[in-house]
């Protein structure tokens, strides 16, 4: 594989080409972010359907940019044309940052990292989308733990100002850097989180989110009930039921599962509603179903 020539920047390095691991709602989202901000990007999926309905995705998203004002088509265009496909690992050899944004499953993720470590350039940097994981734990995972931390955006990313920064155990300060400067260049604003499970927004986001599933479980309110209660209530801009059919429930399952886990806590025990949906394969917007019915011109609350 060609090595490209690099410039350093400061203590870190310079991020031209970028890889993403997961087209789903996350990975379709950094996806855009990175090639509206000039960068040139490698979309990976395993599943080929996925990787063209997520660029269809990312289509649509900067066609709606353009239409309200906020885009030009030619940018619109530049976009689009940067973004390239990875049908397989070695196609992500020229990158100089690959971002993991696949399942929140701490074994899918682990063996990501294992099958792509040996297509990388030997400087390039590694980071995980995770949204709760340990980074230490999964940079163990790498051939590369200096050259890995977590980059964590949050949805929708094209909308979303927050990226949270997460340093493992043997991360170093030019990967840091080089983290914080992409973060910069994309437009973002990053804080740093120390490395515990869910890190801050999660740590208190979820178990927010957890508690309204138990109150619907417990019968306090019905799902439009607690959804405008937190809305019109305490002014969060979608209810909490809402928010999470829009996270996935899958992905908000596997937070408090962590979260349970790893703090070794009763009050973060999943709600076994939240179990029950999973289990349901009612995963929220992605699959047309959770506490809302997705499947009709106007979204129906399921209880
Ligand atoms: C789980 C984790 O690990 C971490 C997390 O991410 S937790 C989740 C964090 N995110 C949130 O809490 C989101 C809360 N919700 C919101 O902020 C808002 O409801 C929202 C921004 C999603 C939508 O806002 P809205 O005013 O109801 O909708 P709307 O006016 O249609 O959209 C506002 C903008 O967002 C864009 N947008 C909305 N949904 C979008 C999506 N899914 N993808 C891309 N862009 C989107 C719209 O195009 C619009 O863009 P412009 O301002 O350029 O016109
Ligand atoms: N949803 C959210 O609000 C946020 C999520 N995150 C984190 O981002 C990550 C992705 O979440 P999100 O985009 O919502 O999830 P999605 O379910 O929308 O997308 C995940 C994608 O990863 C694919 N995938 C699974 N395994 C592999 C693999 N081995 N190789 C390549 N692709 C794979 C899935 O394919 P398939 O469908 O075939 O399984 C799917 O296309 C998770 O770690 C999540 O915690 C972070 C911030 C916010």
């Amino acid at each position: 594989m060609p090595q490209q020539v690099r410039r350093e920047t400061g203590m870190g390095i310079e991020i031209k080409t970028v890889g993403i691991i997961g087209a789903g709602q996350m990975g379709t989202g950094i996806a855009h972010v990175c090639a509206a901000s000039g960068l040139d990007v490698r979309l990976n999926d395993r599943d080929a359907d996925r990787l063209d309905a997520g660029l269809a995705q990312i289509e649509a998203n900067l066609a709606r940019q353009v239409q309200k004002g906020s885009l030009s088509e030619d940018q619109r265009r530049t976009a689009l044309e940067r973004i390239g496909v990875a049908r397989a690992y070695a196609d992500l050899g020229p990158c100089d940052l690959v971002i993991e944004a696949a399942t929140e499953d701490e074994a899918t993720k682990r063996k990501i990292f294992q099958d792509l470590c040996p297509s990388l350039k030997p400087d390039a940097l590694v980071a995980t989308n995770t949204s709760s994981i340990s980074i230490t734990r999964l940079a163990a995972s790498t051939d590369r733990p200096d050259r890995f931390i977590g980059i964590h955006f949050m949805n929708p990313v094209p909308v979303m100002q927050l990226v949270e920064l997460i340093r493992g155990i043997a991360t170093e300060d030019p990967t840091y850097e080089s983290a914080k400067a992409f973060i910069g260049k994309l437009g973002k604003t990053s804080t740093m989180s120390e490395d515990f499970p869910a890190f801050i927004v999660n740590r208190i986001l979820l178990p927010m989110i957890n508690e309204a599933i138990y109150t619907l479980y417990e019968g306090v309110g019905s799902v439009e009930s607690i959804d405008t209660a937190m809305k019109l209530g305490a002014n969060h801009p979608m209810g909490p039921l809402q928010l999470a059919d829009f996270i996935g429930l899958d992905t908000c399952l596997s937070v408090m599962q962590v979260l349970y886990e790893g703090l070794a806590d009763s009050k973060y025990r999943p709600c076994p509603l939240l179990v029950k949906y999973v289990e349901a394969g009612w995963l929220g917007r992605k699959t047309k179903r959770g506490f809302y019915d997705y499947r009709g011109e106007t979204p129906i609350p399921t209880r």
